[in-house]
């Protein structure tokens, strides 16, 4: 039995606040004013969606991708410990506490750098025959990433192109589509932790998720984890930690992670299609909001590019150290007033 049962079993179920895209294509004030809030305060929302964007096929692309024999799967293992993050990445390779029990995810993480220019791919036949596919759900995810850093440039103040311009699709960043699996086992029978994947925050900028089951929790500001349950029709959209360097800690980037959902009661497997989008490679990690709280003018300033391989390695088990640099290496460095609690 999993020692962290109790904790992520009995934790409240809470409705995201809800974004409406098509409101936000409208440019309707009330919507663009509750977007930035929501960005400022948790940093997570539901996005309604209609029909811009339909992940179903990524799932059935991913169930196809998870099937292939581990050997192989292995064969395209990211090099983690070097800070490298496309490829795929085996179940145990990073802790889902800082105790150091072992993550029971898998995932895939698809550049789409490397989707878009076939001559530097190293992808297997699975992926590579629904390359259409992928790079459509990539083209369509980025499209709405772009319509709200356009939004959130303009209510930071700054021209609405400012951010996006940082975020051009066909110039070289760690963008990408991660495919995930985890099997989940109720809580009664299981003898492995229940945190699939250990609490963190995202290292990018906007990121829309997808997943079927729930299992996905989020920390709220006092400090409480709640369970956010998948909506049909809406993704789930978060904010990463680079949307709080680049503002100067006014965006907020929120720990989360993903548990057996409560109530389980039958072995499944959770899939869920994520889509990150990041600052193109040679961006600099710093505020472009001059005279904000947190610009760190003593702290050497990382291109989006380090800066995210700097951030893997820390993840990888191979490079833990201890329970203290564990939770350096989870999230944003800075304005943090809850800590990981797992
Ligand atoms: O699978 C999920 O619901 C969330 C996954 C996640 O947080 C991530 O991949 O960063
Ligand atoms: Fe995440």
């Amino acid at each position: 039995m999993s020692t962290c049962s109790e904790s992520t079993q009995t934790v409240p179920n809470t409705s995201l606040p809800v974004i409406d895209y098509n409101l936000l294509v409208q440019k309707d004030s009330t919507e663009l004013n509750k977007l930035f809030n929501v960005c400022k305060q948790l940093g997570f929302f539901y996005l309604k969606l209609d029909n811009q964007l339909d992940p179903a096929r990524i799932f059935t692309l991913a169930e196809k991708v998870f099937e292939l024999p581990l050997d192989t799967k292995n064969e395209y293992a990211m090099d983690g410990k070097n800070g490298v993050y496309f490829g795929y990445k085996a179940e145990g390779s990073m802790y889902a506490d800082k105790k150091g029990t072992p993550d029971t995810i898998q995932f895939w993480n698809i550049s789409k750098d490397e989707i878009f220019i076939q001559e530097k791919t190293k992808f297997p036949q699975v992926i590579l025959d629904a390359k259409n596919i992928v790079q459509e759900y990539m083209t369509k995810s980025h499209g709405i990433v772009i319509v709200i850093l356009q939004i959130l440039s303009m209510k930071l103040g700054l021209d609405a192109e400012t951010l996006p311009n940082l975020h051009r699709f066909m110039q070289p960043s760690g963008d990408q589509l991660r495919l995930t699996k985890s099997t989940m086992y109720p809580v009664q029978t299981q003898d492995k932790s229940d945190v699939a994947f250990g609490a963190h925050t995202d290292f990018g900028s906007v990121t829309i998720l997808f997943n079927r089951l729930g299992g996905l929790q989020v920390l709220a500001a006092n400090g409480e984890w709640f369970n956010v349950k998948p909506l049909s029709g809406h993704a789930i959209v978060n904010l990463g930690d680079a949307m709080v360097k680049l503002t100067g800690g006014i965006m907020r980037s929120n720990i989360h992670r993903v548990v057996t959902p409560p109530g389980l009661n039958e072995i499944v497997d959770r899939y869920s299609i994520v889509y990150f989008s990041r600052p193109e490679n040679d961006v600099p990690m710093k505020s472009l909001l001059s005279g904000e709280k947190d610009e760190q003018t003593d702290e050497q300033v990382f291109t989006a590019q380090a800066w995210i391989a700097r951030r893997v390695k820390n993840f990888q088990t191979e490079n833990y150290k201890n329970e203290e640099t564990y939770e350096k290496s989870r999230g944003t460095e800075n304005n943090r007033e809850s800590n990981v609690s797992t």
